[in-house]
Formats: structure tokens, C-alpha cells, sequence
């Protein structure tokens, strides 16, 4: 499990063992990612988080082989003075922190706006003083609605990937007015890439910038009314999980007609793991991290998703299985939303050589066996508890 022997870069170098400062690794991908690094690498982690229950296994108890690599600080970054010293004891900072749920971004977006860009910038400002590399975490979102969504709706043209496929180096960010509250994230997220990539042209900050597309696996958000709130809204995995889980009808926001394509987790980390240990590569390059060749409608994941728990729960699908629902009633006002998302991995290919592997149907197979084992038995107490009256 542990890491063994000389490990070799891309261009045949020996890979030093570093000290990773990561923020938010108590999340979705710095679970995955903490797992990577301590089962694969030599490398050790400062992981700083307000909750660590999602990377609970790898620090109790403390007597795993892997247990002198890994730290745990539970640090709120908006105010916390030992930021600068974690980051000053690190090799590379790794930045997730973030309110990353579209359900907050029209409901809460001076949270989001604060969270995306205010409260990412002493971490950029102590990298560049401090001569550190950075890896931040971005999103697809920044570039907000394709060209192609602007054509009429009979337009040839709307088949032509150039109106569609989303380029790093190429590709304008198209957001709603400012009303649609819905791109305070991804105009949050905009401007911390401009910061850092000012500070790499102004000031020499070694930086990498991740742009995610929809990854998703285990251990994403959580299940309303079992490790999260009853009146939360998690992003689209765990919403149609906890209906499953339920044996609710999936809600369909305006008909499920945007597009997306998912990337499996394990995958996705193979690519940060990468960067991570490619630095020559990686250095001042903004990489879409996706699987191009997994696109679906989200009425088609709501179908795929129902067959799928069907066969690894046993249990026969609903009679209905979708619902639509108003974007208005289920986000509320300023919702808007990007109509379709397939990343241009020209850039990641050319310099890390990563490929995603894994097909929607496998990585929804394994996800939502992961989803069955862990909640079906609580939702099921859940749902048997007399409701108090
Ligand atoms: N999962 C995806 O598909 C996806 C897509 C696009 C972008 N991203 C970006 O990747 C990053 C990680 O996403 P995720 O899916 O793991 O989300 P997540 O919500 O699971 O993880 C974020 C973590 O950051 C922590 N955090 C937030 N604010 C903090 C603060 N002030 N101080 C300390 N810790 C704080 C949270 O507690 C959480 O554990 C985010 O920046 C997100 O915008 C993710
Ligand atoms: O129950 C639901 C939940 C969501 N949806 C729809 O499913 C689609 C995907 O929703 P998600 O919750 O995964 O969020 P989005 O893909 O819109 O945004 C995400 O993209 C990348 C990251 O930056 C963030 O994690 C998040 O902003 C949206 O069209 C949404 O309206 C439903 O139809 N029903």
C-alpha cells in the first residue's frame, strides 16, 4: 500500500517527497485525494478543514502505517492566524475550500462570493511571498453557457463543437445578468483564476488552476435528514441518491434538459496526482479535468441512475420514476444554469497524458453501491420514526 522504491516523474526523474499543505481536505475530493497520496506516495499532508469526519479513517487510529503523513488542523481559513506557518512548512498548497452547491449560490451569495474569492486570497498571497506552488481548485462552471446556446434552436451550427466544446486557452466565460444570482460562484471563481494568473505573470507564483467537470463518486455532499440537514439540497448525485434511498420520484429541474458529463472520482484524482508530481508540466496551466465521452441529459443520468439502484439494491424501480419540477420552486429565485458542459482535454493530454476510463454505467455502479451500503439501513429507521406532531 505504502510507497516503495524510487518513483518516477513523466520525463524519467526520481519524485522527492514533498510536504502538501491541502485545504478543504476533509471535503469530497480531499477525502479522495488524502487516500491517493498516503496509500501511493511517500508525500505528507498538513490536511486543514473545519470537519474531517470524511477522512476520519485515515486518522484513527493512529497506529496505520501511514499515520506519520498525515495531520490533521482544524483551521477556518476566513480567520485563522496559523494559515501563513502551514503553508511556510509546505512544498505545494492545494486550495478546495469552498461553498461549491448551486443551492447556496442564489440563496447565499455574499457566503459564496466570500467563500470563492475573498477567502482565497491570503492562500494566494502567502504562496506568492513565500515562493510556494499553488494548485487551485476552480470549476467548469466559469465558463458559464456555450456559444452555441445562443443560436436559434434549429441553427445547424448548434452541432458544431467549435459552438460547444469548452477550451482553456480559447473559450469565452458567458454568464447570466446579474439578477441571476446563480453566477456569483462562477464569477467568484473567475476572478481568483485572473489573481493567480496576475500573480504568476506579475510575480512569479508557480501555480496550477483545476478546472473540475462534474466529478462525482463516494462520499459526495450527503443524504438530507441522515449526514446533513433535512432541508438541504446537495448537488445532483446526492439529490437523486436520497430519492432512491427513499423510493421518491427524482426531480427533474426544467424538464432535466441540461447536459453534463460526469467523470468518475478515482480518475479525476489520478489526474491531480499528476500535476501534483509534474510540476515542470503543470506549472502556469489551467487544466479541464472531465470525461467527454460520459454525456448524458440529467433526465438521462435520472434513468440511468434509477435502473442502476434497481440491480444493486434489488429492489424494482418506481412505477414513476422522474418528476418535474420548476427550477423557481426547487432553487428558488436567480437560478440559472449552463446547458451543456464537454471539456476539451487537448490541454491535459498534451501535457500529463491523462485519460478518463471509466463509463457512467460502471462509475454509477460502484457509486451507488457505495450509496446503498452506507444509508439504507438509516433511511430506512429514518423513515419508520413516528413523525412528532
Ligand atoms: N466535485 C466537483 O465536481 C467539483 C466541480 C467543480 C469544482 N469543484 C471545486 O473543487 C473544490 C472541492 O470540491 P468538493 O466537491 O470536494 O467540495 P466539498 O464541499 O466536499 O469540499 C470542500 C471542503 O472545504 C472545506 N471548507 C470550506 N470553507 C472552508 C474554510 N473557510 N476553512 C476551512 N475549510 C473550508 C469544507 O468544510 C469542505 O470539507 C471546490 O473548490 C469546488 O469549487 C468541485
Ligand atoms: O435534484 C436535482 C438536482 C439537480 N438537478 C439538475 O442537475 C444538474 C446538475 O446539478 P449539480 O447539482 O450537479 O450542479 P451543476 O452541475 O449545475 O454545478 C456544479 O458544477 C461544478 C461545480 O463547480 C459545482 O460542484 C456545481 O456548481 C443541474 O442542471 C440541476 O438543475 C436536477 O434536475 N434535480
Amino acid at each position: 500500500m505504502a510507497a516503495t522504491g524510487v518513483r518516477l516523474d513523466l520525463d524519467g526523474r526520481p519524485i522527492k517527497p514533498m510536504t502538501i499543505c491541502m485545504i478543504g481536505a476533509g471535503g469530497f475530493i480531499g477525502s479522495h485525494l488524502c487516500e491517493k497520496v498516503l496509500f501511493e506516495t511517500p508525500h505528507k499532508i498538513l490536511a486543514l478543514d473545519v470537519y474531517n469526519d470524511k477522512i476520519k479513517h485515515l486518522l484513527e487510529p493512529e497506529t496505520q502505517t501511514w499515520a506519520d503523513r498525515i495531520q490533521f488542523h482544524r483551521i477556518n481559513i476566513k480567520h485563522d492566524s496559523r494559515l501563513e506557518g502551514l503553508i511556510k512548512m509546505a512544498d505545494l498548497t492545494i486550495n478546495l475550500a469552498a461553498i461549491c452547491t448551486p443551492a447556496d449560490y442564489n440563496t447565499r451569495p455574499l457566503d459564496t462570493i466570500y467563500s470563492n474569492f475573498i477567502d482565497a486570497l491570503p492562500v494566494v498571497k502567502y504562496c506568492s511571498e513565500n515562493n510556494k506552488r499553488l494548485i487551485h481548485f476552480s470549476t467548469c462552471e466559469v465558463y458559464g453557457k456555450t456559444i452555441g446556446s445562443f443560436l436559434p434552436t434549429d441553427s445547424p451550427l448548434r452541432q458544431d463543437p467549435s459552438y460547444y466544446v469548452l477550451n482553456e486557452n480559447t473559450s469565452p466565460c458567458i454568464f447570466g445578468s446579474i439578477e441571476k444570482q446563480r453566477w456569483s460562484y462562477a464569477c467568484a471563481k473567475q476572478l481568483i483564476e485572473r489573481l493567480i494568473y496576475a500573480e504568476g505573470a506579475e510575480n512569479g507564483l508557480e501555480f496550477t488552476i483545476v478546472r473540475p467537470f462534474n466529478w462525482i463518486g463516494p462520499r459526495m455532499d450527503f443524504i438530507p435528514g441522515i449526514d446533513g440537514p433535512s432541508e438541504g439540497v446537495p448537488r445532483v448525485l446526492a439529490c437523486f441518491s436520497n430519492n432512491l434511498l427513499r423510493r421518491q420520484p427524482l426531480k427533474l429541474v426544467d424538464g432535466g434538459q441540461s447536459q453534463r458529463t460526469f467523470v468518475y472520482i478515482k480518475d479525476a484524482i489520478e489526474a491531480v496526482l499528476l500535476m501534483i508530481e509534474n510540476s515542470a508540466r503543470a506549472n502556469g496551466h489551467i487544466f479541464n479535468v472531465g470525461n467527454p465521452h460520459n454525456e448524458v441529459t440529467v433526465q438521462q443520468l435520472a434513468e440511468m441512475m434509477t435502473e442502476v439502484y434497481s440491480k444493486v439494491s434489488g429492489e424494482p424501480p418506481l412505477e414513476s420514476p422522474t418528476i418535474d419540477v420548476s427550477s423557481k420552486e426547487f432553487y428558488g429565485e436567480g437560478y440559472d444554469d449552463s446547458d451543456k458542459r464537454i471539456p476539451d482535454m487537448t490541454i491535459i493530454n498534451r501535457q500529463l497524458g491523462w485519460n478518463p476510463k471509466t463509463s457512467l454505467w460502471d462509475l454509477l455502479e460502484s457509486t451507488l453501491t457505495y450509496q446503498h451500503r452506507t444509508y439504507a439501513e438509516a433511511v430506512k429507521q429514518a423513515i419508520s420514526k413516528p413523525v412528532a406532531s
